[in-house]
C-alpha cells in the first residue's frame, strides 16, 4: 500500500508529481465543492482561504479512511480583482464569458495544497500568482473557446498556461506550479522532510 495518496482527479496536480518521481496514488475525493464553496462564500470567505478550506475537507475526507497514509488535497480559486470569484465554465459560452471579465485586468489564482494523516490535516501551503490578461477581440475569444474548450473546460480560469493560454497574457507574476494546481516548491520541500521525497 502506498505512503503518499493524491486525493484529486486534476490531471495537471498528477503530471506534477509525476515529474518530481515521487512514489504516489491518486484517488478522487467526492467532495461536494460547490455546497462547501456557496456556504464558504456566504460566511464571507475570501477565494484564498475557499481554496485552503477545499483541500483541507478533500485531504481529511480521504486520509480518516487509510490510516498511516499522508493524503494531499489541493484546490484553486480564481479572484478578479473587483472581488468576483470565478469557477470552472460549465459551458462554451460559459467560458467565453469568463474570458470576456478575465479580458483587460488583473486576476490572481491561489492555489492550495493541505497534507492530512488519519483524518487530521498536518501541513499545508497556499500559492498565489497574478495574471494579466491582455485585451481580447470577440472574434479571438471565439476560435480560442473553440479550439481549446476538451481541455479549458476541467480549468478554473480557462486556459492552460503550459499550452494555448500563454496567448492570453501580457504579464504574469508567481511560479508556474502554482498556476497548473499546487504550491509544488513548499509541498517538495515538506515532503523531503518527512522522507516521503528524495533529498
Ligand atoms: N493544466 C492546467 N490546469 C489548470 C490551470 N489552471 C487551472 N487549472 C486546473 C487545476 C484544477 O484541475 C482546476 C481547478 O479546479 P479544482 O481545484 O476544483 O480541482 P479539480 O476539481 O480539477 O480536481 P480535484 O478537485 O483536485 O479532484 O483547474 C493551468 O494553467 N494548467
Amino acid at each position: 500500500m502506498t505512503q503518499l495518496l493524491l486525493a484529486s482527479q486534476s490531471s495537471g496536480r498528477a503530471a506534477m508529481l509525476r515529474a518530481a518521481g515521487l512514489d504516489f496514488e491518486t484517488t478522487a475525493a467526492h467532495v461536494d465543492e460547490e455546497a462547501l464553496t456557496a456556504s464558504l462564500l456566504a460566511a464571507g470567505q475570501t477565494p484564498r482561504n475557499i481554496a485552503d478550506a477545499l483541500a483541507e475537507a478533500k485531504a481529511v475526507k480521504i486520509s480518516s479512511r487509510l490510516p498511516g497514509v499522508t493524503v494531499i488535497g489541493a484546490d484553486s480559486t480564481l479572484a478578479l480583482d473587483d472581488g468576483a470569484m470565478l469557477t470552472k465554465p460549465e459551458s462554451p459560452e460559459d467560458a467565453a464569458g469568463h474570458l470576456r471579465r478575465m479580458a483587460g485586468a488583473r486576476h490572481r489564482l491561489f492555489s492550495a495544497a493541505v497534507a492530512a494523516r488519519d483524518g487530521a490535516p498536518v501541513w499545508r501551503a497556499i500559492g498565489e500568482a497574478k495574471l494579466w490578461m491582455r485585451p481580447l477581440s470577440e472574434a479571438f475569444i471565439a476560435d480560442y473557446v473553440a479550439r481549446e474548450w476538451d481541455s479549458i473546460r476541467w480549468t478554473v480560469g480557462c486556459y492552460e498556461i503550459e499550452g494555448a493560454g500563454v496567448t492570453l497574457f501580457d504579464r504574469v507574476e508567481g511560479d508556474p506550479w502554482t498556476i497548473i494546481g499546487m504550491p509544488m516548491l513548499p509541498l517538495l520541500a515538506w515532503l523531503r522532510a518527512t522522507g516521503l521525497a528524495p533529498s
